[in-house]
């Protein structure tokens, strides 16, 4: 997933580089900086309020950065917006669309703005609106309504899309085939940028990570690598056959946590960790019942990452 296979590319498709912006004298974007390369599907992941949507918005061009530069296929998107318009697709905000339109008049209208649009038949196919063709937008459900705006962000066959809470109050099929689409809309060339809050999605579709936390980018990496650089890259749980004591445990090498509970011993570290479990149990011939060792997860990285909020 990490090759993106425009071999030469020289230029990112987007470069956001030391981009600040603050309200009320609060910096709520302060000195973001990545690069987007063609064909990446680049994930912004943070807690609420971390300033993810104020950098997407700098890049589409609804908001005016106090400093910094954003780029999209090269182009500035407050000097060259009508450019800009046409190579970026985006997620709309419900208030954006008149409530009045059918879906149908929706995907036609979107469709005509740019120069080769899409069909949409397909796509309205793919993302299960056909039965909805004929229905005003005010009468569609919050899952119907999200997936229109996905169609609209993709109608106009961009080279960029910025999906921002992409899979949001959808079901879970629906949001596994939405997950499908953005698969093979990549492997059309298109670059994704997915605002995030699900762990599963980030893991599944982005290439790379960007975490932003407090208006800053506190970790730039793949999902695997972001949580290879945990303390508690791996996880190992067993219940002894007989017990182990606490000075026994907090030698182990590269120890991160210890947890009991009714018996069974949870240990968070890395491999060093494990293979010394290892070797503790058959020193002193004890047998671990149920022995599981199991990698940390994204969505526990994405807690190390980022501050305990108040
Ligand atoms: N127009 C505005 N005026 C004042 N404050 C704003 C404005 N827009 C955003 N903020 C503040 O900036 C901070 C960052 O907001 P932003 O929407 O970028 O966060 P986010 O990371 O997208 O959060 P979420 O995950 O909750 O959508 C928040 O504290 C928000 O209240």
């Amino acid at each position: 997933m990490t090759t993106h296979g425009m071999a030469g590319a020289s230029e990112p498709v987007v470069e956001v580089s030391e981009l600040r912006k603050s309200y009320g004298g609060r910096n709520v974007v302060d000195g973001v900086s990545f690069s987007v390369d063609e064909g990446e599907i680049f994930g912004i992941l943070g807690p609420n309020g971390a300033g993810k949507t104020t950098t997407v918005e700098c890049l589409e061009g609804l908001r005016v950065p106090d400093s910094g530069r954003v780029r999209v296929a090269g182009l500035d998107p407050r000097a060259d917006h009508d450019a800009v318009t046409r190579v970026l697709g985006a997620q709309l905000q419900e208030s954006e669309l008149q409530p009045k339109l059918t879906v149908r008049e929706a995907l036609e209208l979107y469709a005509s703005l740019y120069p080769s649009p899409l069909d949409w038949r397909p796509l309205a196919e793919r993302l299960g609106l056909t039965g909805k063709l004929t229905t005003r937008f005010s009468g569609l459900s919050g899952g119907q309504k999200q997936r229109l705006f996905i169609a609209l962000a993709l109608v106009g066959a961009p080279r960029v899309v910025v999906l921002d809470e992409l899979t949001t109050g959808l079901d879970p099929r629906a949001r596994r085939d939405t997950w499908e689409l953005i698969e093979d809309v990549r492997a059309g060339g298109v670059t994704v940028l997915l605002v995030t809050h699900f762990m599963e999605e980030a893991q599944r579709l982005c290439d790379r990570i960007a975490v932003i936390d407090g208006g800053r980018v506190t970790a730039l990496d793949t999902p695997s690598g972001l949580v290879a650089r945990m303390a508690r890259s791996t996880v190992i749980s067993f219940t002894p056959s007989t017990p182990l004591d606490d000075e026994e445990l907090s030698a182990l090498p590269a120890l991160a946590s210890v947890e009991r509970r009714d018996g069974r011993i949870t240990l968070g570290g890395t491999d060093e960790t494990v293979n010394a479990v290892v070797s503790l149990l058959a020193r002193r011939r004890i047998t671990a019942h149920q022995l599981r060792v199991t990698d940390a997860t994204l969505d526990e990285a994405f807690l190390d990452l980022t501050a305990a909020r108040d």
